[in-house]
């Protein structure tokens, strides 16, 4: 069924998929019978370039709000010295800033200012524009996987757990 099938892009191979997010399956071409206009509707269309050649955007602009954690790769932050939360804990809170956020990108930016873990809180989250290479791959393939303007769930790095705004 159509409603089971996402476009995503593949910051590996610089091009977009197919994936089927009941089975899980991903493969290059569209499913088999689709047609074009429902293959157009299909979520994360967009990669699917006139070219059909799944050319992403060569850069994207993002803010995050990362909730740091013992596991983190540097556990320390502006705001805490030594952070020796669990992950789960992390993940706890960040899914209490998304409820709160509840989509709006202003409330996004108010809460990273007050409670991201990166410098980045300074600027309500905003990373600036990257290409892919740049971020870790969880976040950059979740990134390039947002519309602008759309959110993402818990996204987990070395860094810690995040959650994402597209902005560009
Ligand atoms: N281009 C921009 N604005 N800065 C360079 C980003 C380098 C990149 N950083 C990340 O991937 C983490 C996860 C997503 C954002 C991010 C921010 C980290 C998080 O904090 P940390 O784990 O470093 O203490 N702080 C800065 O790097 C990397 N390849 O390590």
């Amino acid at each position: 069924m159509a409603s089971e099938w996402e476009v995503r892009f593949s910051t590996r191979k610089g091009r977009a998929y197919f994936f089927n997010t009941k089975t899980e399956q991903s493969q290059w071409d569209p499913p088999e019978g689709m047609d074009s206009s429902t293959i157009a509707s299909l979520p994360g269309a967009k990669y699917l370039s006139a070219g059909g050649d799944g050319a992403a955007p060569a850069t994207v602009r993002a803010s995050h709000l990362l909730v740091k954690h013992s596991g983190s790769r540097r556990p320390s932050s502006w705001k805490e010295q030594n952070i020796t939360r669990s992950k789960e804990e992390a993940i706890e809170i960040l899914k209490g800033y998304q409820q709160e956020i509840n989509g709006d990108p202003e409330k996004f930016a108010e809460l990273a200012q007050l409670h991201s873990d990166c410098s980045s809180h300074e600027k309500g989250g905003d990373l600036g524009k990257f290409g892919p290479g740049q971020m870790q791959k969880p976040f950059e393939e979740a990134t390039f996987a947002l519309g602008v303007g759309e959110m993402s769930d818990v996204v987990s790095t070395d860094s810690g757990v995040h959650l994402i705004l597209r902005t560009g």
